[in-house]
């Protein structure tokens, strides 16, 4: 493991103030990226159906027919159908299995997913525990008395912080749970530790992607628990508007559905959260049971929400004028993304050119990346940002379910899933926000 030490702003190449580009690289402008996409691709619409054929265009443009199929889990409940399941071990003993977040897990680095844990949250409801846009986060002040340095990650770092008070700042957060984030001092924010993140990190720093993710710096204590701290990517915005969407038409990994078929656990809070959006969703034996499995909620959330359809889906966006919404988990439809995105860029044709040519660098970088290559990218997103002044940016952010193949495996990211391929159709929804953007320009 390399040995990891905290750098200056500088060193990783943060944003400084009044430069919104925090990309620690030299940014080439596409010069084709505003002539293409003329018009929309071909995107199949569902009926809630999740099996069937569709048109289906690859990252390369070409299109093929994807053939849609989601396997389904069969529910057979055995003695408790809620398990209260996640036990919160002792740091010591967990190194290799330390927990992003309750309802999380690490995954290994050899590409298998390791013991998924259902999220203790079980008796919250959504509004309880997810973030809702607009977070509070805590911001140690400096003091003069040193925090401990992380020693129990075999990874020694001199931290940064010195503690006495703590400051709450308002912070834009449109997905995730509460309580993931705390502000992490001279531009940076810290993150809920996760092994699988971290690895994830430490790949891209050598990698085509490098300029497009949030510079790392590395893993922190901050009250006894551990953190990896990265650029915060609004730093360098004044009244920044944030859109968050997730990539891929899999919001679950490979491993989750063999458990889930294996072990079903069941989880009642997934079955509230489907209740309030639709009653009628759960099926009779779920309606009995008042719970269901993630994989049987994560395929619900994806066929009513534009993920199998166009290969992304919008998770919140947050406006300047301090609006905030995170009610995107029906808005499916290719018209209604595009409205979505029409009201987010209000019709700033800079702001437009300027996305359709960093999601092209982001193309590009994709697919020279040996990391995305030999990676399935599951559950991360894009992260638009821009402001008044025509500065726009975006940033491949959350790698806690990206996950390494096996030795030798490579993907292709725009070929229909199928499982067992682990395809996540990343390059064909990147391909469809292009398209959704373009199409911006043409009135
Ligand atoms: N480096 C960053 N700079 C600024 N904002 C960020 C950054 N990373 C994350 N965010 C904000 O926090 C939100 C949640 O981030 P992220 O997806 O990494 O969290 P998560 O807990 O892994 O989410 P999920 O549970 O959906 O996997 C994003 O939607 C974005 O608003
Ligand atoms: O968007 P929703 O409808 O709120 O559903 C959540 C969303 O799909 C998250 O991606 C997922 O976390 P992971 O991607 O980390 O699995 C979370 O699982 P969780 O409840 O197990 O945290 C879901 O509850």
């Amino acid at each position: 493991m390399p040995k990891e030490r905290r750098r200056s702003l500088r060193e990783v190449g943060l944003p400084r103030s009044g430069n919104c580009d925090g990309s620690n690289r030299e940014r080439k402008a596409n010069p084709k990226a505003t002539e293409i996409g003329d018009e929309l691709l071909p995107m199949a619409e569902q009926t809630g159906s999740t099996s069937g054929q569709e048109e289906f265009r690859g990252g390369d443009g070409r299109s093929t027919l994807r053939t849609c199929c989601v396997p389904q889990v069969t529910i057979t409940p055995e003695g408790d159908a809620c398990p209260r399941e996640m036990k919160l071990e002792d740091w010591d003993e967990v190194n290799e299995t330390l927990r992003r977040k309750l309802s999380n897990s690490s995954i290994s680095s050899t590409g298998s997913s390791t013991v998924f844990e259902e999220s203790e949250d079980d008796i919250l409801s959504d509004n309880e525990t997810k973030s809702r846009g607009i977070v509070t986060l805590e911001q140690l002040v400096d003091t003069g008395e040193h925090t401990k340095p992380w020693w129990k990650l075999k990874t020694i770092v001199h931290l940064p912080f010195f503690v006495s008070q703590r400051k709450r700042l308002s912070w834009v957060q449109l997905a995730g749970h509460k309580g993931s984030f705390k502000a992490g001092g001279e531009g940076t924010i810290l993150k809920k530790f996760s092994e699988n993140e971290k690895q994830c990190f430490e790949q891209l720093q050598g990698d085509a992607l490098a300029g497009f993710v949030p510079a790392y710096l590395g893993v922190v204590e901050s009250d006894g628990e551990p953190f990896l701290q990265m650029t915060d990517l609004l730093g360098s915005f004044e009244g920044p508007n944030v859109m968050d969407c997730k990539m891929g038409v899999r919001t679950y990994l490979e491993g989750e559905l063999v458990r889930a078929r294996e072990r079903p656990k069941l989880r009642r809070d997934l079955y509230q959260k489907m209740l309030e959006v639709d009653r009628q969703a759960p099926s009779a034996e779920e309606h009995d049971q008042r719970a269901v499995t993630k994989p049987r909620y994560m395929q619900w959330r994806e066929t009513l929400s534009s993920t199998h359809t166009l290969g992304f889906r919008i998770e919140g966006v947050k406006k300047a004028d301090g609006t905030c919404r995170t009610d995107f988990k029906r808005t499916r439809s290719k018209e209604e993304v595009t409205q979505v995105f029409r009201d987010f860029v209000a019709g700033n044709t800079n702001t437009i050119n300027a996305y359709v040519n960093k999601l092209q660098e982001i193309k590009q970088a994709l697919n020279t990346s040996e990391f995305f290559k030999k990676h399935e990218v599951i559950g991360s997103s894009l992260l638009f940002i821009h402001d008044r002044t025509g500065c726009a940016q975006v940033w491949l952010i959350d790698f806690g379910k990206t996950t390494a193949l096996p030795q030798g495996q490579t993907l292709q990211h725009c070929t229909p899933w199928q499982e067992g391929n682990r395809e996540d159709g990343y390059l064909w929804g990147l391909d469809n926000l292009i398209h959704t953007l373009t199409s911006l320009l043409q009135g």
